[in-house]
């Protein structure tokens, strides 16, 4: 399968800090894959997502994503999608106004996504609460809104940093389907989760990765089959990253 995303040899150290987030990480995603960057807290998946959407600079190394340039950012910019940990909602604005504002930074017309933020709510289960305020909603409800933000423009890929974290579980099986469809649908899917069950039923493709460097990359199956006495992707992750705790302050 071809590569929609090429990163070559980036290392990123963020200014005053004594080590590297990232270090030497290279990597191919297939196009039109489900791709998982999976981690410890502290890992570098934050990181590496937020250097591919261009919203922080690598300090080595370079990329690009369905040929373009990581040079050229404001082309990569309309051809993806972001979905940030973080909702990004105005929290007194019902959430057609939300969606209306934010499909205009992405420059689509005002028809455009006056016929399709009703389908995407439809999509998403929140037809009946379009013209609330998002301050009413509830976690998944902001989940759901803020996952449609990221994809008004139709984007070629779409980067979500645990898009179901904290969710009850039908909001959770709602937004997995939803991202399922649209992948099917030819989007390639980059996403971060620490819910390993829920990464190796949606995933086609995962990279583990651990104190900024890649440990292996592979499908579900593959990683379970390389790790003696494993099966499940949980197990696959605590031999790989071990049982260590990753606290700092
Ligand atoms: N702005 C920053 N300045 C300095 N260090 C940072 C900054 N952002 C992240 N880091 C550090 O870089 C490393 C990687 O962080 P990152 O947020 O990318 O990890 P992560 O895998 O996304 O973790 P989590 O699962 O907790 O979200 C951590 O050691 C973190 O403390």
């Amino acid at each position: 399968m071809q590569s929609i995303i090429k990163i070559q040899n980036i290392s990123k150290q963020y200014k005053g800090a004594d080590f590297q987030s990232l270090n030497n990480v290279v990597l191919n995603i297939p196009q039109q894959s489900v791709f998982g960057l999976l981690g410890p807290n502290g890992a570098g998946k934050t990181t590496l997502i937020s250097i591919l959407c261009g919203i922080i600079q690598p300090t080595l190394g370079s990329y690009e994503i369905n040929g373009i340039s990581n040079k050229n950012t404001s082309s990569i910019k309309n051809i993806i999608g972001v979905v940030p940990q973080e909702y990004a909602l105005y929290p007194t604005l019902t959430a057609y106004e939300n969606l209306m504002y934010f499909g205009s930074l992405y420059n689509v017309s005002k028809a455009d996504l006056k016929a399709k933020i009703p389908e995407f709510l439809i999509h998403l289960g929140l037809e009946n609460f379009m013209h609330k305020k998002i301050q009413t909603f509830s976690g998944g409800m902001k989940r759901r809104v803020n996952l449609i933000a990221g994809i008004l423009h139709n984007p070629k890929v779409l980067f979500l940093d645990e898009p179901t974290v904290g969710v009850d579980v039908q909001s959770r099986a709602t937004i997995i389907d939803y991202l399922k469809l649209l992948n099917q649908q030819g989007t390639t899917i980059v996403y971060t989760s620490h819910l390993m069950a829920e990464a190796q039923d949606f995933c086609t493709d995962i990279a583990i990765i651990d104190q900024g460097s890649v440990f292996v990359q592979g499908t579900p199956k593959e990683l379970i089959e390389n790790v003696p006495n494993a099966n499940s992707l949980e197990e696959v992750f605590i031999e790989l990253t071990g049982k260590k705790l990753r606290d700092v302050v």
